[in-house]
């Protein structure tokens, strides 16, 4: 580790508001699709331990499809819109009562906030957002947002949920974002299908070489997006001012380590961006 990474890594620790993504494939079994309950159990220990420290926690969690395709007992993946919105409806339900149950039991509670890009390019719903989320987090709850599949195709059509934790970090203000997902970080290309790739940990200017390293061919059955996803999140986190983590979520106390400055994951580097309207990049870009 290079002396300017470990000096940024050692600023992790000072971190105040922390939005933590986590994927489909990362809340899953891969073989059966059910919720791994003992991970998410983990999950939800380590934002309270977060949230004990004193700081603001934002967890933005996938799998409400691929929890309802367990729950209505599907074996395949849905591939119209209609049935993932379907699928969404019922497994957002479900995520959300394991979500409360465990949430409850270290004496937080969990709220949920389901978004479309509308809430975002509406002035007044954006404001709402905005407000209910500082409510929110003054109260001590923990939001947990996602996309409002049911209403909006959005990501389901076009991407994941990574731009969407991006996104929310701009709007709340946050300073670390962290995405957790099947793989440990960034590697110069899809090391699933190139094995000569290699793991690149630090990452402080994003430019178009690196933007071009992001396949988006998805590790698993049940995620979205790939990296190509990941890298869009990370300019938009990191031009509004948001440190950003690619980490992998097969062991969720990474989060932990990586709140206390330890290497782990790849790291991408605020540069605040004055010129950046997140306004004008919903309208233009998402
Ligand atoms: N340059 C890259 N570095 C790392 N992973 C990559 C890269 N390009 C493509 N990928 C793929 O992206 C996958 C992660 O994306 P995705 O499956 O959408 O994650 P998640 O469901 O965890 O959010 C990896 O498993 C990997 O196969
Ligand atoms: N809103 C959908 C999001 C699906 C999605 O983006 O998944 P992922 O690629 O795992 O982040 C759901 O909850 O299933």
């Amino acid at each position: 580790m290079t002396e300017s990474e470990r000096q940024m890594r050692e600023k992790l620790k000072g971190k105040k508001r922390i939005v933590i993504k986590i994927g489909s494939s990362s809340l899953t079994h891969p073989e059966t699709g059910e919720l791994n309950l003992y991970k998410i159990e983990k999950l939800v220990r380590i934002i309270c331990d977060l949230k004990g420290e004193g700081r603001d926690v934002v967890l933005v969690s996938s799998g409400a499809i691929a929890a309802g395709r367990q729950a209505l007992g599907g074996q395949k993946r849905p591939t119209t819109i209609s049935e993932k919105q379907a699928y969404a409806a019922v497994g957002q339900a479900r995520l959300m009562m394991v979500y409360q149950r465990l949430f409850s039991e270290y004496n937080s509670i969990a709220a949920q906030v389901l978004m479309t890009k509308d809430t975002m390019t509406n002035d007044a719903s954006r404001y709402n957002a905005q407000n209910t989320f500082d409510e929110l987090l003054n109260l001590g709850a923990v939001p947990i947002v996602n996309e409002n599949d049911t209403v909006s195709t959005h990501e389901i059509q076009f991407g994941d949920n990574d731009r969407l934790s991006a996104v929310v970090s701009a709007l709340i203000g946050a300073d670390l974002l962290i995405l957790l997902s099947d793989i440990d970080g960034l590697y110069t290309d899809d090391p699933r299908k190139n094995p000569d790739a290699k793991f690149v940990s630090f990452i402080p200017e994003i430019n178009e070489e690196l933007m071009g390293m992001g396949k988006d061919s998805s590790g698993s059955d049940v995620g979205t997006g790939g990296m190509t996803a990941k890298l869009v999140a990370a300019r938009i986190a990191t031009d509004s001012g948001c440190d950003m983590v690619i980490a992998n979520a097969s062991d969720v106390m990474v989060i932990h380590d990586i709140v206390n400055g330890e290497p782990r994951g790849s790291l991408f580097l605020a540069h605040p961006n004055l010129d950046f309207d997140l306004m004008d990049y919903m309208n233009s870009k998402y």
